[in-house]
């Protein structure tokens, strides 16, 4: 009997596509390479959710044919070695789309009528501070995003449905496909930067995105912009957005993900008022963590039984000899 590893509990609906497979399931309850590895060393698959694989872990396990994202970031997943040992990484793209968008669109929202910071004064019995909060309308205001895939591209739906003027910066999306949605296309960032009111984040971490928006970048926002990162901790600089903050050179940031998660309480970002946090969970919805977990488990299942799946993130591994004759 196959089987297959899972860092953390997975939703019901992928552990029936697994159970169908008649794949035998086990739970590491961690996602650390040296907890799991007693797990996982005669696996023939692994599905990792927080936490991460990397070259050696692969290659201390012989049988390992499948790797499984229930998501769609893989910047946990040392892809290349991956690919190298003839290893797919199966992800789920589209399955937590419209979660995402609409977490950063909650999100957008709370920020521009300073909710969160009410909220908790309300609770104190601060009535009187309802004079001092800097809420805004976002009709006719200008959402600035960074990276146009599967998310960014619901995202800018929702936001021109109520009236907002959309601007792109994504060097890998054509710009006849941005502008005939009527949003504005740009070559840079600098102009999103400069120009957007809301300022929303949906690239991979990868070598190139990290620091994407660090101190200068974060200079050259308005001092009334809201930045959302629902992507991945590391591509806004923490540091650097946290003495932002603190000096009110933008007026608010959402995040749902951070450098190290879990975020530590004593993180200071979140001794900060002017600062929505919450516990990636943007893809949490009760829809999304089914998708996802279907979608991860079908991938693994179909490859551990011989089949190419299309949905991979490497999909060159299939040119390795371990494909030859499939
Ligand atoms: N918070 C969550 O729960 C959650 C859930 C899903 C995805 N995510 C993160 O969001 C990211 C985006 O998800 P998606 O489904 O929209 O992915 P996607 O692959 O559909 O879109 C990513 C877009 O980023 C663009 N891009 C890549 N590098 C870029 C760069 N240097 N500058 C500008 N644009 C760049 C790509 O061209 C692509 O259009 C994922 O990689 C993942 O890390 C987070
Ligand atoms: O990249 C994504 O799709 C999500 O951020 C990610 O997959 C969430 O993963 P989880 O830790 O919930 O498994």
């Amino acid at each position: 009997m196959s089987k297959v590893v899972i860092t953390q509990p997975l939703h019901k609906d992928g552990m029936a596509v697994l159970n169908a497979a008649n794949l035998e399931t086990a739970v590491s309850n961690s996602g650390e390479p040296k907890e799991y590895l007693p797990f996982v060393k005669d696996a023939d698959g692994l599905i990792i959710r927080i936490g991460h694989i990397d070259r050696a872990t692969m290659e201390a396990c012989p049988n390992l044919k499948a790797i499984g994202r229930p998501g769609v970031g893989v910047d946990n997943v040392d892809v290349k070695a991956a690919t190298e040992l003839g290893i797919p990484v199966v992800i789920a793209p589209g399955a937590n789309t419209r979660s995402v968008a609409e977490c950063a669109f909650a999100m957008m929202f709370a920020a521009a009528k300073d909710m969160v910071r009410a909220d908790k004064e309300l609770r104190k019995g601060n009535w009187a501070m309802r004079s001092e909060y800097k809420a805004y309308e976002i009709f006719g205001k200008t959402l600035g995003l960074i990276g146009y895939g599967h998310i960014g591209g619901i995202l800018a739906e929702l936001c021109k449905a109520v009236g907002m003027s959309i601007m792109v910066y994504d060097p890998f999306v054509k710009k006849e496909a941005v502008e005939e949605k009527g949003y504005t296309y740009c070559e840079t960032i600098e102009p999103i930067l400069v120009n957007a009111d809301v300022i929303s984040v949906h690239v991979p971490l990868t070598d190139k995105t990290r620091n994407l928006i660090a101190k200068d970048e974060l200079a050259k926002m308005k001092k009334t912009a809201i930045l959302i990162n629902c992507a991945r901790g590391g591509i806004i600089n923490e540091q650097d957005l946290y003495n932002a903050l603190k000096n009110n050179v933008i007026q608010c940031a959402a995040l749902d993900v951070f450098d190290k998660e879990p975020v530590p309480a004593d993180d200071p970002l979140l001794s900060l008022d002017n600062v929505i946090v919450y516990p990636h969970m943007a893809g949490q919805t009760k829809e999304a963590a089914s998708n996802v977990a279907t979608m991860a488990a079908k991938g693994v299942a179909a490859i551990i039984a011989g089949e190419k799946w299309p949905y991979v993130c490497n999909p060159d591994v299939y040119k390795h000899p371990r494909w030859a004759n499939k």
